[in-house]
């Protein structure tokens, strides 16, 4: 059980004009043995963050740390391992699903101990052992993605990045992977950010909840805090997409809502001030006299606080009783 923590993590990606700043200035932690779910938009640098946990891109500035001490070499991020939404990605089509899982095992071993361990990882993700000498393609959606989870448990990581592994799956399958992943999570004690843009899946398996917005933390804080009492007007435009859980807060939400139709800001050219003001259902959008909004860039504050948002206003939102 470890603990994960970026202090900062800036990721930028091109120069001059291409420039853009993908994730900036994160500061978040995943305690040791928990779950963070990951939340926002298409572009807001989610798997970016991810990707440089596990060194697949730089980062550009800060630290991220295992455990306190900082994440340098190729050995040292073996210990986290990432799981894409895409199996197709991770696993090579013409290998067997017991090729793939064995290429990833820690150690030596003799044949037959790798195949025992094969089979056991088969079965520790809900797969029949003999599904080992299947081709990924002769596999639903599904299975490979429980292959994909099967060969990054075989590396024995400590901390596992899940980014958006149910979203290519349909509906059907969706809750039973996700069934899984809580129960290997609680079972072998692992460390997990679980990266979604559909926070109805985030929800499931969080015990914190971050949101991101065009590169930023924007609001994180103990899911059942988080849902209930969000305090970032962003955080309650997602809330409301995901209907099951919207909070029905009774505040001055335009009728005609055109809060999140409007695409996000590019990251190559953000907002001044709030990135998010010009979206924003409590901003000068609707209150012409939050011109602070449009002017200063409001922080988070403390990134240990148990429940932080980085909104001029949040306490707007938390005035509003929880449902
Ligand atoms: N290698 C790269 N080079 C240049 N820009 C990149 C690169 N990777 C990502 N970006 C840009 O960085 C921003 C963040 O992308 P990222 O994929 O991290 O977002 P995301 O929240 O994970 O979204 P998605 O769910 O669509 O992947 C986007 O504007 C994206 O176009």
């Amino acid at each position: 059980m470890r603990e994960l923590s970026f202090e900062g993590t800036t990721v930028r990606f091109g120069t001059g004009r291409s420039a853009l700043t993908a994730v900036d200035g994160v500061d978040l932690t995943v305690p040791a043995g928990s779950v963070v779910g990951l939340v926002g938009e298409s572009g807001s640098g989610k798997s970016t963050l991810a990707k440089a946990a596990v060194g697949l891109v730089p980062t550009t500035s800060g630290e991220i740390r295992l455990d306190g001490a900082p994440l340098r070499t190729r050995r040292e991020r073996r210990r986290l391992q990432l799981v894409f939404q895409d199996p197709h990605a991770s696993l090579d089509p013409r290998m067997t699903v017991g090729e793939s899982i064995a290429e990833a095992l820690r150690g030596r071993r003799g044949r037959t101990a790798r195949a025992a361990e094969v089979a056991r990882l088969l079965e520790l993700v809900d797969l029949d052992p003999a599904r080992a000498r299947s081709l990924p393609s002769g596999l639903s959606g599904g299975q490979r993605q429980r292959v994909a989870l099967a060969r990054a448990l075989a590396a024995e990581p400590e901390v596992v990045l899940a980014d958006e592994i149910t979203s290519a799956l349909d509906v059907s399958v969706q809750g039973a992977v996700l069934n899984l992943v809580r129960d290997l999570q609680r079972r072998l004690g692992l460390t997990m950010l679980f990266i979604s843009h559909d926070l109805s899946v985030v929800r499931y398996v969080s015990d914190v909840i971050a949101v991101m917005y065009l590169g930023r933390i924007v609001e994180a804080g103990p899911a059942d805090a988080v849902l209930s009492a969000p305090k970032h007007p962003y955080t309650r435009t997602l809330l409301d997409a995901a209907p099951a859980f919207g909070v029905g807060l009774d505040d001055p939400v335009p009728a005609d809502d055109q809060r999140l139709d409007t695409e996000a800001p590019s990251p190559h050219d953000p907002p001044q001030g709030c990135r998010f003001h010009r979206r924003c259902p409590i901003g000068p959008l609707t209150r012409p006299e939050r011109t602070i909004c449009a002017e200063a860039d409001p922080q988070t504050g403390a990134a240990d606080r148990p429940h932080r948002s980085a909104c001029h206003f949040a306490t707007d939102l938390m005035e509003v009783p929880a449902p």
